[in-house]
């Protein structure tokens, strides 16, 4: 089997559940991260950006533990790895971040050994180590998924965002793991919030894909993990139900937290208000955040031509746009 020289991925991040969703819908964000993969004789790694504080620059990294599970699967052996990365999505922030490395880890060791793997296997790889498929999805295949697991493959369609549809989120200035926002959640629920989020789910991927937006504020609400995981978040309840009031179509906690999401048509609003009120709720509460307007990102993980003497820093610093 050919090992190419070296190969270079684009992967978005991604926001999961959109409300009642939970574990099964998510979307890709204009926010990115880049990986360079190359053979190497021994194993470096070379991390840039504000957000790779803590991440391991040894064999216990991620991407390099995840590109050697494609390896393995694909029969290939390519022990030594020089792997750059330039991440803009926080870690640990309900942004997808650990999504994205195994998007971005996955495609680009596929790519390097000439991408004997198809996206199905890397995307049922995917979810089987992230533990489920709203967040990988969206950074292997872009756009909207709807995707359901049953515990070693997963089934998904695709769906065209909105196009006037933008996407404002508010970064907390504090880490939430996955984990721990999973931990919070009950074992089982009651068959009136299951019927309570199935509709409501329904609803907001047939409004989605129909473009419907006026559907939205009634069709993305949650009783399965987001009361739960209020305590994690202050001043999240509050603006879960009075975003609509201040211009959003809908608002949600992004996948885990505690980044908080709130969809906007573009068309019709300027987004100030809701700017103002997403900040003053999170300051009374003693949080500062970041906000950053985003739009569904209806590409996933890309690979990009080396170009000629342009270095990998040249290239990133060329395409960052937040
Ligand atoms: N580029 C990376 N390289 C190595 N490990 C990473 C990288 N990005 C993320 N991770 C790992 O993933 C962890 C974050 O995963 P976690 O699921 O808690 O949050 P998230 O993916 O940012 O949010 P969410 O799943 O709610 O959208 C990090 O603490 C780190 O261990
Ligand atoms: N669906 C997941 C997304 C975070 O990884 C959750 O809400 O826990």
């Amino acid at each position: 089997m050919i090992v190419n020289e070296g190969v270079r991925v684009k992967v978005p991040a991604s926001t999961a559940n959109l409300g009642p969703g939970f574990d099964t819908l998510g979307m890709a964000l204009s926010l990115y991260a880049w990986i360079e993969m190359k053979p190497s004789t021994e194993t470096v790694f070379h991390l840039y950006g504000d957000h790779m504080e803590g991440i391991p620059r040894d064999k216990s990294n991620l991407i390099y533990k995840v590109a050697q599970s494609v390896f393995r699967k694909a029969g290939v052996v390519v022990p030594e790895l020089e792997i750059s990365m330039y991440s803009d999505i926080p870690l640990t922030r309900g942004l997808g971040s650990s999504a994205s490395a195994i998007i971005g880890a996955l495609f680009a060791a596929n790519c390097l050994i000439g991408s004997p793997l198809s996206k199905t296997q890397l995307f049922d790889m995917a979810t089987a180590l992230e533990g489920h498929p709203d967040n990988v999805g969206a950074s292997l295949f872009g756009g909207i998924i709807t995707a359901v697991w049953d515990g070693s493959h997963a089934e998904y369609l695709r769906i065209e965002p909105p196009s006037d549809m933008e996407v404002l989120v508010a970064i907390p200035d504090f880490q939430l793991s996955t984990s721990k926002a999973r931990n919070i959640l009950p074992e089982s629920v009651s068959l009136d919030d299951a019927v309570y989020n199935v509709s409501r789910t329904s609803l907001l991927t047939a409004a989605l894909a129909s473009g419907r937006m006026d559907l939205i504020s009634f069709a993305m609400r949650d009783r399965l993990h987001q009361p739960y995981r209020a305590s994690l978040i202050p001043g999240m309840t509050r603006i879960l139900k009075e975003a609509t009031e201040h211009g959003a179509l809908g608002a949600a906690l992004s996948g885990a937290g505690p980044t908080l999401l709130a969809l906007v048509d573009r068309r019709n609003q300027d987004g100030v208000d809701l700017e103002r009120f997403l900040l003053d709720v999170l300051g009374e509460q003693g949080i500062s955040a970041k906000l950053l307007w985003l739009k569904p990102c209806t590409t996933g993980v890309t690979s990009l031509t080396i170009e000629d003497n342009k270095s990998f820093l040249e290239i990133v610093k060329g395409e960052v746009t937040v």
